[in-house]
């Protein structure tokens, strides 16, 4: 699913008012009918209070035709105009006649009113700011979103949560709604899913409003929401008639004493994904734990006990995935030099290979085009440098992988990956997954889907969803906190079984 700017949003609504002769109003009373639909349809007529805090705007317009519903329908309704400023946009106007015609008189909230009582037990409807937040709130109105985080009452946002800007980090974190549900408004926004600005949106859901299907298809964005439907375009089914080798040799090199389990993680997970073989170059140390381990895999070990100080691989391995626990001993950095620079084929770089990169920067340029960098914030920070907001990095990131014509995967609760240009923001995984060993459970999953013949990028976005997918799965039986990356590499074939199963028809009870 695209993911727009404030922009490109504003202009699909502008193509759809030309393009279906409508009034702008009468887009604001669809918008608002799927709100107070999701709302009915939830409620029932249930007589909780409910407490709507409208803006000026268009969002807080949306806010009074929702109210306006809610009133006609016989709920109990609270409404409060926040009167931030003078320019009304005429379709609040609009509403607000409209809703005073069916006797509902809101109370005007401005920088001298008392803050209104709120009881967790009512519902707050955030219709304050939407999109069109282009500078700070006031401090009064940041005191009344305080106001309404603290009472701890089920907080609804109109599209967005107020006071959070669609396109970039906000001015003040404190004045943001901390939204319980927020029902967004055709396209999901990008601040949903980043580190910084994911933690305002408990949940979210999109509300199809209608707008106008060729400009949204035809429009291209900088990101993209990848869930099922983006995945199974690009998944290579398996031939009758095929043998390992139409699968691909993948070869994981890495690991060092006490860090041959990352190889194994890796080599493991490489082979769940579908590699019909699978090599691991690591040093003597490993070869007997790991051979034991999984004895699907080949072991190749390099001169040293230890750690790896030359990499020679006897054979033109279709895909390399390099770097899992393999240290940084002065030796292993120069070995990882040398074979960069021996190397032309792209390859997936983790851990201690992204760690290498960033302190020998000039390394970079001997990296294989195409190829794979899997950081995680920190290995990220190292390589890009400091950043101020979520944009920021993704910026600075985007310049790095087009740099050196690399794809560079973002990894975090939501991970991004980057190619070209454009960012996909992965829709799969859980805070269970935030744990030893899955990050090279990644690794060789991206690996054995490039050995299979998956474009680079394609194998980087599958993959992560698929490890997310195998993480959902994993955390379904184990929970959260038990959930170990073995357990991850466990459920890679139930995530593949799980990206074709059908949803199940509803049974219609017919007693
Ligand atoms: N295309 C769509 O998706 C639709 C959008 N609609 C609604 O329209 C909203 C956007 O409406 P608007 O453009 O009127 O903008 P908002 O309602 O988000 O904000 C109102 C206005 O306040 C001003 N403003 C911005 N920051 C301020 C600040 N810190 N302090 C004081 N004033 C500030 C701006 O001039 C802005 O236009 C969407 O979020 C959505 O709720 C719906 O009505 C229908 C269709
Ligand atoms: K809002």
């Amino acid at each position: 699913m695209k993911i727009f700017s404030a922009e490109q949003i504003y202009q699909a609504d502008k193509s759809t008012i030309q393009k279906e002769k409508i009034k702008s109003e009468e887009l604001m009373e669809r918008a608002a009918t799927q709100l107070f639909e999701w709302m009915h349809s939830r409620l029932r007529g249930t007589q909780v209070k409910i407490q709507l805090f409208c803006g000026i705007g268009n969002n807080g317009g949306d806010g009074l035709v929702l109210a306006r519903k809610l009133n006609e329908h016989g709920y109990s309704i609270k409404v409060y105009v926040v009167n931030y400023s003078d320019k009304r946009s005429e379709d609040f106007l609009l509403n607000l006649e409209r809703l005073k015609d069916g006797k509902v008189w809101p109370d005007f909230i401005n920088e001298e009113s008392e803050l209104p009582k709120i009881s967790p037990n009512d519902i707050v409807v955030d219709a304050i700011f939407g999109i069109g937040l282009n500078r700070a709130p006031d401090e009064w109105v940041g005191n009344l979103i305080k106001h309404i985080n603290n009472s701890r009452a089920f907080t609804l946002s109109v599209d967005v949560p107020s006071g959070l800007p669609v396109d970039r980090g906000p001015w003040e974190p404190s004045y943001v709604i901390n939204s319980s549900y927020v029902l967004s408004f055709q396209v999901p926004k990008l601040v949903f899913f980043l580190p910084r600005t994911g933690v305002y949106v408990n949940q979210w859901e999109i509300l199809d409003i209608g707008l106008d299907q060729d400009y949204i298809s035809n429009t291209e964005t900088d990101f993209e929401l990848i869930g099922r439907p983006e995945v199974l375009p690009m998944y290579r089914p398996r031939l009758k008639f095929s043998h390992k080798g139409n699968y691909g040799h993948s070869v994981i090199v890495g690991g060092s004493y006490g860090k041959i389990g990352a190889v194994q993680l890796a080599a493991s997970s490489c082979l769940s994904v579908g590699s019909g073989l699978v090599t691991a170059f690591i040093p003597k140390c490993g070869y007997n734990s790991l051979q034991t381990a999984i004895p699907e895999v080949m072991v190749l070990t390099g001169s040293r006990e230890k750690n790896i100080s030359g990499i020679e691989i006897p054979f033109e391995p279709s895909v390399i995935g390099v770097g899992v626990g393999i240290g940084q001993d002065d030796d292993t950095i120069s070995a990882f030099g040398t074979f960069l620079k021996k190397m032309d084929s792209p390859m997936v770089i983790d851990a201690d290979g992204l760690n290498i990169l960033s302190q020998n920067p000039e390394m970079l340029s001997d990296v294989p085009e195409l190829s794979v960098l899997t950081p995680h914030p920190k290995e990220l920070e190292r390589l890009i440098g400091h950043w101020s907001s979520d944009f920021e990095k993704l910026e600075k990131a985007k310049t790095f992988a087009a740099q050196y014509n690399l794809i560079v995967v973002i990894k975090g609760a939501h991970t991004v990956t980057l190619f070209n240009g454009k960012g996909y923001v992965n829709t799969t995984g859980n805070p269970g997954m935030a744990t030893a060993g899955s990050g090279d459970v990644l690794t060789g999953m991206i690996t054995g889907l490039i050995a299979q013949g998956y474009s680079t990028v394609e194998a980087s976005i599958f993959g992560v969803y698929l490890h997310g997918l195998a993480g959902d799965l994993a955390a379904s039986t184990k929970g959260y906190e038990a959930l170990k990356a073995s357990t991850l590499v466990e459920h890679i074939g139930s995530a593949f079984s799980e990206l074709f199963r059908q949803p199940e028809m509803e049974q219609k009870d017919k007693s």
